[in-house]
């Protein structure tokens, strides 16, 4: 197991070559039946990846296209729920406004809104170990020699290093003093290197617009209250799976 940003920088972006091997999980063969781009090795993985990546370009036209077809869809989303905090309605509200569509434009002068959409992208942690890769020949590796096609999951989300308050919910992990928002390398959710998610655009796209876009004309709330919401995951192995609420979303 690769722990903390450094390893797995080095492995996935510094050695990459050596760890873009897919490792062989025995759930995700038989789910997928050992066909489709996550689950391929070698010349296959090769031709796939290509192939997505291109479609995904054309699927979108490019960065506009793609951004003009979220918009779409969140409009179809707004009845779709969750908490947030006032402090993003006031920010959405003094940069947007509530008579026009979120942009991609408008992340910079949202970082409060950025900054809680990466919090809770690293809170998460929906896929904590991300998809084992494996090495594809045997490899020395800080000293340690990993064998040909022996699995390395890793894990970085919750590195006490990399965030001052791993454990806790805390935007200001992605906040300066002067409430600018901050980068921080570790931030890793889609991986890193040769083999790191094809989706990461599309995602980071899809969590932005929608999200502003549903806080622009909805508030959320739960029957229980605040307090009543569990952050342990239902399920937690493979993949995080958040509990299941009813929230109620009153228009503003
Ligand atoms: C918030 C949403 C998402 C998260 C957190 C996420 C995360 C990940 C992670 C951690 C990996 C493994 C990378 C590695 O092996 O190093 C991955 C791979 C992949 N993701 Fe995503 N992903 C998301 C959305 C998407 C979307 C929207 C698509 C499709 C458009 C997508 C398609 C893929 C594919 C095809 C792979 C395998 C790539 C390969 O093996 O070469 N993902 N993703």
């Amino acid at each position: 197991v690769l722990v903390g940003y450094d390893a797995v920088k080095e492995a996935m972006v510094d050695q990459a070559d050596d760890f873009t091997g897919r490792g062989q999980l025995p759930f995700v063969i038989r789910v997928t039946k050992g066909y489709g781009l996550g689950i391929s090795n070698g010349e296959r993985w090769h031709q796939l990846r290509r192939f997505t990546l291109a479609t995904l370009r054309d699927f979108g036209m490019g960065r506009k296209g793609m951004e003009e077809w979220i918009q779409e869809e969140s409009k179809h989303l707004r009845a779709r729920i969750a908490e947030f905090k006032e402090k993003m309605q006031h920010e959405i509200d003094v940069v947007i406004g509530k008579n026009r569509c979120p942009n991609m434009e408008d992340r910079k002068s949202l970082p409060f809104t950025d900054a809680v959409i990466h919090e809770v992208q690293r809170f998460l942690d929906i896929v904590p170990f991300s998809v084992p890769h494996h090495a594809l020949h045997d490899i020395s590796f800080r000293g340690y020699t990993i064998p040909k096609v022996l699995s390395n999951p890793y894990f970085i989300l919750i590195g006490e290093k990399e965030w001052a308050t791993p454990w806790s919910f805390n935007p200001q992990h992605f906040l300066d003093q002067n409430g600018n928002f901050k980068k921080n390398p570790a931030f890793l959710p889609f991986s890193a290197g040769k083999r790191s998610c094809v989706g990461e655009s599309l995602a980071r796209m899809e969590l932005f617009i929608f999200l502003v876009s549903l806080l622009q004309h909805f508030t959320f709330s739960c029957t229980e209250g605040p307090d009543s919401i569990n952050l342990i995951p239902e399920y937690s192995s493979f993949a995080n799976l958040p509990r299941r609420y009813q929230i109620i979303a009153t228009p503003r």
